[in-house]
């Protein structure tokens, strides 16, 4: 897409507004900072906020896990997944900054004194404030065995009275396993937190391009007009990764792939994409719309399910290899499911979420296919797509037909692009943690799960789920696929049945100076005629 960025940019008024946001006298709390999550993700994305001025005036963040280690431990442990340029001595002096304002205690989780110690840390930190305000954001990167203990222990021990300050909490996935064991973790959190203080993280929700599905969809009237069943035959919400479950198997095996990507993050992508203009950006505003379109979708049908699981391929483990699980396990790793949306913008129009691991690239898109043209001027010609391309490299891309240039009348496929690297030269895209928690400091719930929209997820899978875990008979075994592959072969005749039709754009294009890559012979047999 050709326009460039104009000086004056529209404005999205509630999207900016401010909440009721954390600005001084603020600790954050890392409870799990020994672990995997906070290293790779929850500190790197603190520093980032951190070393662009988005924390606080004199935050201090406290780490606190079972783990005994000293600061010097920690400070390495923490700082390890963060990235500073040789030669950039700015960031080099922030990140010493950030190691000081860091510190860490030790504790158990499900003991009461162990949080009575870590209330102390915290006090002595806040007997420093000048003023009596004081505030407490607390970050949950902790297995979902010890949501409930440390929810209490924190409420009991360390909460701070509203007439003092704020106290939140963010919670991190998976927040249950089916309907039933959802509604338990809930209601047992809902004991001590309130809807309001709690930030329920699915970290989708916090990408550039899942983010600008909103402005994509109601700020442009062109797209508008088309954004239903009588122009979309059919739409894919894709999730690949290149990689296995290796290290993460015993985790992996209990959960497979639909608990651990498309009942949450894909979901959460197709109620943005499919619901109804809000009245506002207000967070609640925006969550029942998409509470409103996912209560339209019923159950998935075992016959609209593919499953399969990885096996040993181009001298890589399949993952039975793994010794964290059982040799027999039918854990799928890769899951297409088609979903239908009853309300009448959608009637008729299959979703087909799928994600998988161990396949040949790493990529989450959205691929939304338009119906034929009426044919009789043309003769096969291509379907248009929409491809909006979420990670890596974020693009927005609209497939569509031209006339080759010459003087042929044919048509052929092509692409109107924005990828974002090409057209936003220096823009920074932000990781979603680094989003996600500020939106938590801020007090914005928008990109954050909801008790009810949870609720509506899980109704929609759990008979599904409940199936492949063999509660009502012999599981489904998946078929197998090899490691680095597309995925399991009967994946594009399941594709194909809901109507998507695929097409492959040959035409010579000469991008960045490079010259054609296939021939004027080769466009012949793409193009269509023109009659
Ligand atoms: N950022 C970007 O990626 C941009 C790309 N473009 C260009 O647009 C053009 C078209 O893009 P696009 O449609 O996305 O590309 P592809 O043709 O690669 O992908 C289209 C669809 O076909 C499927 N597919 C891929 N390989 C096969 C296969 N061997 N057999 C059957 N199905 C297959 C894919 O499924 P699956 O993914 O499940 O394998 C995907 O759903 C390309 O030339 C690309 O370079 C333009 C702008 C930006
Ligand atoms: O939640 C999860 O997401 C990651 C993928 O996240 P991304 O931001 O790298 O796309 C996935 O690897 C993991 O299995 C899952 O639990």
């Amino acid at each position: 897409m050709s326009t460039r960025p104009r000086a004056m940019s529209g404005t999205i008024p509630s999207m900016e507004s401010s909440h009721e946001e954390l600005k001084d006298n603020t600790i954050i709390i890392v409870l799990g900072a020994s672990g995997d999550l906070a290293k790779k993700k929850t500190y790197p994305a603190l520093f980032g906020l951190y070393k662009n001025g988005f924390l606080p005036r004199g935050v201090h963040i406290v780490g606190y896990a079972r783990t005994k280690m000293d600061d010097a431990e920690y400070h390495k442990r923490i700082t390890s997944y963060i990235k500073v340029h040789e030669g950039d001595a700015e960031a080099a002096s922030k990140l010493e900054e950030f190691k000081r304002l860091s510190s860490y205690i030790s504790g158990g989780y499900e003991d009461s004194p162990s949080f009575g110690n870590l209330n102390k840390t915290l006090e002595k930190i806040e007997s420093g404030y000048q003023s009596k305000e004081r505030h407490r954001l607390f970050y949950l990167a902790l297995p979902p065995s010890v949501f409930i203990p440390v929810a209490q222990h924190l409420k009991e021990q360390c909460y701070v009275t509203p007439d003092v300050g704020k106290c939140r909490m963010i919670v991190e996935k998976p927040f249950g396993k089916d309907l039933d064991s959802s509604r338990v973790l809930l209601g047992s959190l809902k004991q001590h937190w309130t809807e309001d203080e709690t930030f329920r993280i699915d970290h989708y929700l916090g990408k550039e391009m899942t983010k600008n599905l909103l402005v994509l969809r109601f700020a442009n009237i062109a797209f508008s007009s088309f954004w239903d069943k009588h122009s979309i035959s059919n739409v894919q919400i894709t999730f690949k990764e290149p990689f296995g479950t290796e290290g993460r198997g015993g985790y992996f095996d209990e959960f497979g792939i639909i608990r651990d990507i498309l009942q949450n993050h894909l979901l959460q992508v197709l109620s943005i994409l499919t619901m109804e203009r809000p009245v506002s950006f207000a967070a609640e505003d925006i969550r029942d719309e998409k509470v409103k379109v996912l209560r339209c979708i019923p159950p998935i049908e075992r016959s609209d399910t593919l499953l399969g699981q990885y096996v040993a391929a181009n001298g890589k483990p399949g993952y039975l290899d793994d010794d964290t699980v059982p040799h027999n396990s039918v854990c799928p790793t890769y899951a297409a499911t088609t979903l239908w949306i009853h309300n009448p913008r959608w009637e008729g129009v299959p979703f087909i979420l799928k994600a998988g691991k161990a396949l040949n690239e790493a990529k989450v898109e959205v691929r939304i296919q338009f119906k034929d043209v009426t044919q009789g001027i043309f003769k096969d010609i291509s379907r248009n797509e929409l491809v909006i391309r979420i990670q890596p490299s974020e693009a927005v891309y609209l497939k569509l037909n031209t006339k080759t240039p010459g003087l042929h009348t044919r048509a052929i496929p092509t692409e109107m692009d924005l990828t974002y690297k090409r057209r936003f030269l220096d823009a920074k895209i932000p990781e979603a943690y680094e989003s996600l928690i500020l939106d938590a400091l801020k007090g914005d719930h928008s990109n954050f799960v909801r008790d009810d929209e949870l609720d509506v997820a899980w109704k929609i899978f759990t008979p599904i789920l409940h199936w492949i875990d063999g509660r009502s008979g012999a599981p489904p075994k998946p078929v197998a696929y090899p490691y680095g592959s597309r995925g399991p072969k009967e994946l594009d005749p399941f594709i194909s049945k809901y109507g998507y039709k695929r097409t492959v754009a040959e035409y010579p294009q000469r991008v960045a100076g490079h010259e054609s890559r296939v021939t004027i012979n080769a466009v012949r047999r793409v193009c269509c005629v023109v009659a």
